[in-house]
């Protein structure tokens, strides 16, 4: 297949990473930084480079749009009057979908067939240089199709196979209400957790300091692309506005049970807040769990497993357990393994930094 993408950053060079698995793709690839273009030729990531949109796809059977989503439903308006194909895919990969789809809904006036994607797997880390060909790995694919041509989605997902991920169909209004919840409103929270304590560090100048992995957890997510970010909650403004709401109501109960609940009212807040987190796919994983956990960003392949534990079998040091997490939505990495002790995890780290090209994290 011949394959177009605008916007070669983290998800755009991603996405052409794993679709140059299949030997039989071609991708040719846009992006208004000159650099990721070179970069990216220079380094096979991409076939050929467009130089102007207008006529450069007039050759391929799909085309991406992976921009931040403003950016996106700019592009979608212009694509009428681009040279293509007249059977012609196109997609995108953003993270919200109704603004998207009311553009889609209008292309098809002029013959064009947009089927919305958007992979649930990602970091807060953007660019070309953070994109990899297995991010998608075992990640939901969400596809928002406009109408319900099984054929159209057949070869979407035949098309998507290199990426591993498990492709989930709804519609663009449901995708936003369930993103919005997992995804947007979390988003928001976390962020106004940093200014809740950025406000506050004048009166705790050591706050910052002390923050300790908790916080920094919660917020991991704040440090993503404002621009991205800013593009995705203007879209998504309705539905955040009503999770806000809900939010507020949550804060209101919370309030109350701090002011008027027992200890043991107390206790039940935290049992059955954890009692839902505990159950979600991420970490029911492993038989063992421990506290001293490393996520070692790998691609899924068989050998790995062998690679890394015969790694450490030869420099004695010994887990407790491994585990491959199958979502790849708020964590780094794929393969976590276990450790007894926090210093057994330190030189694990080590050694995978000094030995291997895998990237490793503390969680
Ligand atoms: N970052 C993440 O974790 C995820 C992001 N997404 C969505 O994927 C899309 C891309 O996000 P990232 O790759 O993270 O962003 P990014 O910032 O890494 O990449 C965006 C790329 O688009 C390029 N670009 C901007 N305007 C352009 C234009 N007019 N024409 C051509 N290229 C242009 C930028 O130069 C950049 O290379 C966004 O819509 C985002 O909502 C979806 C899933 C996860
Ligand atoms: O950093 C993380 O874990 C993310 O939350 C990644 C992410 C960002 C945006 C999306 O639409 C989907 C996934």
């Amino acid at each position: 297949m011949k394959i177009g993408i605008i916007g070669l950053g983290l998800i755009g060079g991603s996405l052409a990473k794993a679709l140059k698995r299949n030997s039989e793709n071609y991708v040719i690839g846009f992006d208004v930084k000159k650099e990721s273009l070179s970069h990216a030729l220079n380094k096979k990531i991409i076939d050929e480079i467009a130089l102007n949109c207008e006529d450069d796809f007039h050759s391929v059977d799909y085309l991406f749009l992976a921009t931040p989503v403003e950016k996106t439903i700019e592009i979608m308006r212009l694509i009428p009057s681009w040279r293509l194909k007249e059977n012609v895919i196109v997609s995108d990969t953003g993270s919200t979908k109704k603004e998207i789809m009311k553009v889609a809904q209008e292309l098809t006036t002029v013959g064009i067939t947009f089927i919305g994607a958007h992979p649930m797997a990602g970091s807060h880390k953007s660019g070309l240089s953070a994109s990899k060909a297995h991010l998608f790995e075992n990640a939901y694919m969400i596809l928002t199709p406009l109408g319900n041509d099984i054929s159209l989605i057949h070869s979407m997902k035949k098309l998507l196979e290199p990426t591993k991920a498990k492709v989930l169909v709804t519609s663009a209004q449901q995708h936003d209400e369930m993103t919005a919840l997992v995804s947007h409103f979390p988003h928001l929270v976390a962020t106004s957790l940093v200014h809740r304590l950025a406000n506050e560090a004048s009166d705790y100048p050591v706050a910052m300091k002390i923050a300790a992995g908790g916080f920094r957890d919660t917020t991991r997510i704040a440090s993503g692309n404002p621009i991205m970010w800013r593009d995705i909650t203007i879209q998504n403004r309705e539905i955040l506005l009503s999770q806000l709401q809900k939010w507020e109501e949550e804060m209101q109960r919370l309030k109350k049970l701090l002011s008027e609940g027992s200890p043991s009212d107390m206790e039940d807040y935290f049992i059955s807040a954890k009692q839902v987190r505990d159950e979600l796919p991420i970490s029911n994983q492993g038989a063992l769990y421990s506290t001293f956990d490393l996520s070692v960003d790998v691609p899924d392949y068989p050998g790995v497993i062998s690679e890394l534990t015969g790694l450490l079998a030869e420099h004695m040091i010994s887990l407790t357990n491994l585990r491959i997490v199958e979502a790849r939505e708020d964590i780094y990495g794929i393969f976590v393994i276990s450790f007894q002790t926090a210093s057994d995890r330190q030189r694990a780290q080590e050694l995978i930094q000094t030995k291997t090209a895998y990237e490793s994290y503390i969680s």
